[in-house]
């Protein structure tokens, strides 16, 4: 595989489980998944399932109970520790001391990229921060926090990104736009992309496919395609497309019964 290319991911047989006998939580259970290289894979199903368990084993933040993970051959420690693979969770975790671009700059420093504060400045006015660049985490919204994050781990340019609710609480219109405007980027520089979110027109809308977890321990309940031209458009087939994704997480998580 060429270097700069993205890699596919291979879970073989994952599963986590925490606790011990008697107190066990089951959050995952083995699961096989293939994504492939390139592609955007949005991940969604009910709260508490196991979506960002599945998330972190595979950014190599947690140790599975069974099975491995392997990216384009590599473990995803390897891939974090020479920077290809950047994970954006929905608690921004900036350093409070720096601000904006000195977080974003040193993301690329400590990926031993030289510095390019060209690409700095335009990944910040990309996430709408233009003008707040000078600013500390402390004085920023959540949301504003939330999309210097996005930045800081877009600018090593890596081969995989993981995001977790990245958009939680970012306002409706620039979670609009960068929904229309992150895929060109990821898709212009070739990311093997994995996306958790609660929202199912966004998982549409931004992804080539959309794997529907049951509530915990997940298990995969369905895995449809998201074959849309791109930049993708509201419209009929993005609706029919949003319905089949509605009915899978419907079908995988019954209302449960009430008390009379
Ligand atoms: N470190 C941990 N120790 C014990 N239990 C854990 C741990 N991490 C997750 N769990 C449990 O595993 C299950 C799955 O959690 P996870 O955070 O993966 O779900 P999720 O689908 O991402 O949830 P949400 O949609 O609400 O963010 C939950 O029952 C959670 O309490």
């Amino acid at each position: 595989m060429q270097a700069n290319a993205p890699p596919p991911i291979q879970c073989r047989d994952l599963s986590r489980s925490f606790g011990h006998a008697g107190a066990r939580v089951d959050a995952l259970e083995p699961v096989e998944l293939h994504f492939a290289a390139g592609e955007t894979t949005a991940i969604v199903g009910p709260s508490g399932c196991g979506k960002s368990t599945l998330l972190r084993l595979i950014a190599g933040l947690d140790t599975p109970s069974t099975g491995s993970v392997r990216i384009g051959g590599e473990t995803p420690l390897q891939m974090r520790q020479r920077a290809a693979l950047s994970v954006a969770f929905q608690d921004a975790a900036l350093l409070p001391w720096r601000t904006v671009r000195g977080n974003i700059a040193l993301a690329r420093k400590l990926a031993r990229l030289p510095p390019d504060p060209a690409s700095v400045d335009r990944l910040i006015a990309l996430v709408g921060l233009a003008g707040f660049e000078d600013r500390r985490p402390a004085d920023l919204s959540g949301g504003m926090r939330q999309r210097a994050a996005i930045a800081r781990c877009l600018i090593s340019d890596p081969r995989v990104l993981l995001l977790d609710e990245p958009f939680g609480a970012v306002d409706e219109l620039t979670r609009a736009r960068l929904n229309h405007e992150l895929p060109a980027l990821w898709q212009g520089r070739g990311v093997t992309t994995l996306l958790v979110t609660h929202s199912v027109s966004e998982a549409v809308m931004l992804s080539d496919r959309v794997i529907v977890l049951s509530p915990r321990p997940a298990r995969v309940v369905a895995d449809i395609a998201i074959d849309l031209a791109r930049p993708r458009a509201t419209g009929a087939e993005a609706d029919a497309l949003i319905a089949n994704v509605t009915e899978a997480l419907a079908q995988s998580a019954p209302p449960r019964p009430q008390p009379a």
